[in-house]
Parts: C-alpha cells; structure tokens; sequence
C-alpha cells in the first residue's frame, strides 16, 4: 500500500484560553472537570391530580485527553464526489491555493464545517458583551489540514480521475491539484450487486475477490491495520460515503445479535451488506465507523457489537441541505406555534448518487432517513398535533444527469395560522451537493476522534468510562441520527448544536448556554 505522500505539517489548534475555576484542573495531559448536571423529572400526582416536577442535580468529572493524535481518515467511496470533492479541498487548504474563476480569484476555505467555520459563545466581556471563540478551540481537536487520507472504491479511478468525474470543483482549482490526487488510489473494496443500484456496475472493476464474507472481513481489518502502520497514524476514522444501500431484512438468528451477526459473516449469509461488513471490520479493529448514508448499516447485532467492545459507532445520512433546512424551519413554526399540514421535499440532481437513488430500493433508503426528521418537532407539541397525527410529508428525487452534482430543491411547507388562516413558504435551494456534504465529514470525523478521548465518571461509578458506543452527540451532521437503543431522537437543529455545544462546556466546567442574558433583564443592584 503507497503510504500517504502528504505528510502532515502541524497537528491542531493550541486552546487559547483557560477556565479559572475550582472546578477545573489542568495537567500537562488532560483537562479535569467537575460538572453538576442539572435537569428535572416530571410525574404525575395522581391524589392531587398534578403534574409534579423535581429538579435533579447529577455530579459528573470529565477528563479530556490534551494530546492531538496523528489521525488517518479513510473513507469508503473515496473515489465518489463527497470523497474526492474533499480530499482535493483539504489539499487546497492546506497548500493554501487559490484559483481563477469568472467571479474572480477564489480560496481555499473550510465553508459548511461547523468546527472549522463556526463560533461558539464563551461568556461575555467586562462590558457584558458576548465573547466568541472558534468552535475548534473549545477543546483540543485534530485540525483538518493533519488528516492523512485513505479509502476504498469499487472504482478504480485515482482521486484525480474521480474529482474529473465528479466535476464539483473548477478547472483552475482542479488543475493545481491534480499532481497531488494522482498518486492518491483507491483500496480494492467489496461489491454486493444486490445492495446497490445496477447501474453502478459499469463501474465496479476494483473489487476484492470471492464471495466469502468472512474473507471480506479479514482484508478490511487488514487494509485498516496497514494503513494505520505504513502512515505511522495513532488513530484511523472510518467513514463511510459510498452508495446509498437498500434496506437490509432485520432477520431474528441471523443479525439480531452480535453472535449471530459474526456467525451470518462466517456463513456468508446474503443479507450481510457491504457497509455492515465495514462496519464489523472496524469494530473488531478498535477504529470508529460513521455512516454518511441512509440505509440500515447497523443492525441490531452490529449495534450490539459496538456496545461490547466500546468503539464509537454513528450515523445515519449526512443532514446537508434539503433536511438541514427543514430541521430548522419546522422547528420554528412548531415552536411559534403554526402548525405545518403540507411538506413536500422534491429535489433532482445528475451526479451518481441521484443515478444510484433512481432504482426504488435505493430511493426507499433515502426516504425514510428524509422523512422522519420532523417526528420529534411534532410529537413535543400536543396543542398543535393529536397524538400520532403528522403533517402530510412527500420525498421525491429524481436523477436529472443534464444539472450534474447541482442540486435543486424545491419545498413547499403548508402550515395552519390563526384563525383558519393558511401559509404557505416555497423554498428553491441549488448548488453542488458535494461541497454541502463534504465539510460534514470533516466534522464527523474530527468530532468523532475528540469523543475517543473524552471519559466521564458519574453517581457510583469508581473509574472513567468512554461514551455509550452509539455517539448520538454527532446527530447536527446526519439526517436519521442512530441513539443507543431506546433513546430519544432528537432532530431539531438548534437542539443538535446546543447538545454538543454544552457537552464541550461541560468538558471544560462550564455551565450550558442558556441566553437569558439576565445580567442585562435584571441587572443585580449594588
Ligand atoms: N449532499 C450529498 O452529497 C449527500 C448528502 C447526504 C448523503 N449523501 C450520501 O453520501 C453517499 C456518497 O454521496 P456521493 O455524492 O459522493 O456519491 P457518489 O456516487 O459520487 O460516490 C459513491 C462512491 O461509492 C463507491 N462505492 C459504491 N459501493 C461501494 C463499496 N461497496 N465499497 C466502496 N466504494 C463503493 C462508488 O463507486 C462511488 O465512487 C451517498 O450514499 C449519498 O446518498 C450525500
Ligand atoms: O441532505 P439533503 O439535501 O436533505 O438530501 C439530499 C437529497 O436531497 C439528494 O437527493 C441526495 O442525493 C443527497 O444524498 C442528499 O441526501
């Protein structure tokens, strides 16, 4: 395997600020924080008739691993347009390239990373104004620049052929480059016709072969080992932005439960897709697996696994544009009180994952994870909504080649006002899918490996422990976001970002953002 020929230059942000607190310690390694997680169970009094509401007070010590590792990112699809989209534009950035344009000269950026590109608020200044860091200062994190690149494709185009291919980025960008993509070639990967559309076998001619699963298996838990050790890496995250699935048959015996799963490998059983087999691949290789697509990648045994052997697992379907929209604009009409009645998502697009969702199971995949991202919004108001009662909710994608990887999707949102009073919002939304997806797995990644070194200790437990396996705090990034097992959903936007915004507070001992702003509504009188 040629080992990475871009070597990185530096490794992450150094923190620009320090807590003073006693509730914060910081050692040459770690930061150790004592945090009291404050919430509130409600229940009913069934004497009274009341509801009766009990705050609670949980006492939680994070400790946050200082030290930025040497990260590889290894993605499977490499060679699609989110892959190759960027892996060219971290190569941009880091060679710090500019390129001509008919708007003019453009530059490298990190646009569309909330980690690279977003702002948290800190506190605020001595005249009580809000102060805001760089959402990557919070914490240590591995800077995008430092990722070491790896991956598989069933394509046997190098990333140069593949960004040609895609035709996402601009000629004078693409240009420049080209050298660097050239040497840069996909992994052989495993091909199971029958989970991914059949017009994508023309170009299926770089595949591992047989059809032994357990075999499969075994090579990716290799190529996983050999990249990390020809690169010298301390950490591998797998990502995976190949080909939306179909659905696999949740099968009781067969992928219920993490035995039976492995055994189903061994037996090569058919219902085994290709990204469960990566999936499985990394976590018996101790590497976390995050699922940039929508299909059912993690079947019950597959969860089962990753909880058994603590390696972080995420997904489901990167939330780009269409859904990130609708996440937040029913979010707001739920919460100012309009009830939405109508949401119809069409959108078509000519890159090749529009091709691979013109075949129905493929599209059916895509449907679900863009069709329950409402549920939670819905369900939390019971004024607006009887219990089970939704909007009328309508997906469609059509595969258009003549507009490329340019997306265009058009909303319509129906709601109900006041007084039988009708509204209707119509959004038109266009440009290239792969730079809204791209930056996504920039996040998910970085994310990812700040969370592996992140412990927590709570109530009666006598040592630190990692996060549940499922990380359900990279929810702001996926569409259908996967939660431990019998967990909430929670979909809402602005609920994704506070949630992980307040978890690095926390890291860090400091209390969630709450933007009451009280200091200037009741100013505390001398
Ligand atoms: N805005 C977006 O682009 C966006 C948003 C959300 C989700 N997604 C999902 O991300 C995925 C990738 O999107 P894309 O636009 O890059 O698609 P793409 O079709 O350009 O790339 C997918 C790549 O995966 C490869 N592939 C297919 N099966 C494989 C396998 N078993 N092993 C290795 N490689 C395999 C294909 O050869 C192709 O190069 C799709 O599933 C898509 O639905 C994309
Ligand atoms: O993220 P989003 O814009 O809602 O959804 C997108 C779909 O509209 C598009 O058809 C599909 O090809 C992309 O993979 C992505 O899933």
């Amino acid at each position: 395997m040629p080992p990475n020929i871009l070597e990185p230059l530096t490794l992450g942000p150094v923190p620009t600020f320090k807590v003073i607190s006693p509730n914060v310690i910081y050692t040459d390694t770690h930061i150790l924080a004592d945090y009291t997680y404050h919430n509130a169970t409600v229940s009913k009094n069934e004497i009274e008739g009341i509801l009766e509401v009990t705050p609670t007070e949980t006492k939680y010590k994070f400790k946050t691993d200082c030290n930025i590792p040497k990260v590889g990112l290894m993605m499977v699809g490499w060679g699609g347009n989110n892959g190759s989209t960027l892996t060219a534009s971290i190569i941009a950035n880091r060679e710090k390239i500019s390129w001509h344009t008919k708007e003019g000269i453009k530059s490298a950026n990190y646009f569309g990373s909330v980690v690279q590109a977003s702002t948290l608020k800190l506190g605020v200044d001595a005249k009580g104004n809000d102060f805001f860091i760089p959402f990557n200062q919070i914490l240590p994190m591995v800077h995008p620049n430092d990722l070491v690149f790896g991956g598989w494709d069933i394509s046997s185009f190098n990333l140069a052929q593949a960004m040609e291919r895609a035709q996402v980025l601009d000629y004078d960008l693409q240009r420049q480059v080209k050298p660097n993509l050239e040497q840069l070639k996909p992994l052989p990967s495993i091909y199971y016709p029958d989970f991914i559309a059949a017009n994508q076998n023309d170009r299926a001619d770089n595949l591992i072969p047989g059809n032994n699963k357990k075999e499969h298996l075994e090579h990716i838990r290799r190529d996983i080992r050999e990249f990390k050790e020809a690169n010298n890496l301390d950490k591998v995250i797998v990502v995976w932005t190949a080909n939306t699935e179909r659905y696999a048959e949740i099968i009781p015996g067969v992928n219920d439960t993490a035995d039976n799963i492995l055994k189903a490998v061994e037996n090569s059983h058919p219902e085994i897709a290709p990204s469960t087999i990566f999936a499985l691949a990394c976590i018996l290789e101790k590497t976390p697996f995050i699922n940039g697509s929508p299909q059912n990648t993690f079947v019950p045994g597959c969860i089962e696994l990753a909880e058994r052997e603590h390696v972080y697992i995420g997904g489901d379907d990167f939330k780009s544009g269409q859904t990130k929209v609708k996440s937040v604009l029913v979010d707001f009409l739920v919460n100012a009180g309009i009830k939405p009645i109508g949401i119809t998502s069409y959108n078509h697009l000519g890159n090749n994952d529009g091709k691979n969702l013109s075949a129905p199971k493929q599209f059916r995949s895509k449907e679900i994870s863009k069709s329950n991202v409402v549920d939670d919004m819905v369900a939390a108001n019971q004024i607006l909504y009887k219990p089970g009662e939704h909007p009328d909710h309508v997906v469609v994608i059509k595969y258009v080649p003549a507009v490329g990887d340019s997306k265009r999707a058009l909303d319509e949102y129906v709601s109900e006002i006041f007084m039988g009073g009708k509204n209707t919002i119509s959004l038109y939304n266009t440009c290239e899918d792969s730079l809204l997806a791209s930056p996504l797995i920039l996040d998910l990644t970085i994310i990812t490996e700040l969370m592996t070194r992140i412990e927590y200790c709570a109530g009666d437990m006598k040592a630190f422990e990692p996060f549940d396996a499922v990380l359900s705090i990279l929810s702001f990034m996926l569409k259908a976001p996967l939660v431990p097992p019998g967990t909430p959903v929670v979909n809402a936007l602005s609920k994704q970002r506070m949630a992980m915004e307040n978890l690095f507070r926390a890291c860090i001992g400091l209390a969630p953002q709450n933007e009451m702003l009280l200091e200037h509504k009741a100013p505390v009188k001398m």
